[in-house]
């Protein structure tokens, strides 16, 4: 990153962005609650379109139907590190975003650029004046390109693998080689969409966090936070 803007803590924008399960979430949870900063999760506003696609029987492999579709839901997305919530239409829907047929699903619904139009419009809103961590795939080149503080969180496939397939549900569990498999088959969807794909941004900070305890990683970005804003 280019030494340049120094903001105060109060006004910025951390961007984080990374493949799935290089621990985006975590991290950005733990360094906005370390900082007592806002939280956004723009995954998990794809995540609940693509929930409200699949239970209006939308075809989640027609990119028209989505995109006649997508401006229907009323989304609200929480801020609070501590506890993260979305709700579709009232509906609290943290727990359902996350089974694997969502999960399967979202890289589809989030390729439609009607989508990302609408959604990108919501994320910029809610990150208003600043004063927040914002988690995705896109935050650093398209959704907060002036942000102060960019990092790109990066994992080995493995790493990955084992984290995510960790976490699932019960009566979602399955193999390490399933998990990676959908991993794989996720980040290279994401990454060749024509609109705003998966990318690193130029002046984004890359951090491996394959051999860095969960601690460790927020350590750093609350380190890079303080250098930015000479907080
Ligand atoms: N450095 C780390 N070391 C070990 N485990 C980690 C680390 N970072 C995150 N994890 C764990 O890995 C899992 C996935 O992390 P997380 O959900 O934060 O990733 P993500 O990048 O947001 O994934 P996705 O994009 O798929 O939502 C979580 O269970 C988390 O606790
Ligand atoms: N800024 C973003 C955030 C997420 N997506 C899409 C692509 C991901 O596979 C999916 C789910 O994200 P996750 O919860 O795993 O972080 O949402 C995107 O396109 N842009």
């Amino acid at each position: 990153m280019e030494p340049s803007h120094h903001k105060s803590l109060a006004t910025v924008v951390v961007a984080i962005d990374g493949p799935s399960g290089s621990g985006k979430s975590s991290v950005s949870r733990g360094v906005a609650a370390r900082l007592g900063l806002r939280y956004l999760d723009t995954g998990a506003m794809y995540r609940a379109m693509t929930w409200w696609m699949l239970r209006h029987g939308v075809d989640v492999t027609d990119a028209g139907q989505i995109a006649a579709a997508c401006g229907k839901p009323n989304l609200e997305s929480g801020t609070d590190p501590d506890q993260p919530k979305i709700t579709v239409d009232g509906e609290d829907v943290s727990a359902p975003i996350r089974t694997r047929e969502v999960t399967n699903a979202v890289s589809a619904v989030s390729a439609v650029p009607e989508v990302r139009a609408r959604l990108v419009a919501m994320q910029r809103e809610i990150i208003g004046s600043g004063g927040i961590v914002v988690e995705g795939r896109d935050i650093g080149t398209v959704v907060a390109p002036e942000a102060p503080v960019k990092i790109f969180l990066t994992a080995s496939t493995e790493a990955r693998a084992w984290r995510r397939n960790a976490e699932l549900a019960p009566d979602q569990a399955t193999s390490v080689a399933v998990t990676r498999a959908e991993i794989v088959r996720r980040d290279r969807l994401d990454s060749s969409r024509a609109t705003s794909p998966l990318a690193m941004a130029d002046d984004a900070y890359e951090l491996d966090t394959t051999d860095l305890t969960l601690e460790q990683v927020i350590d750093r970005v609350v380190a890079l936070v303080h250098e930015r804003t000479c907080a």
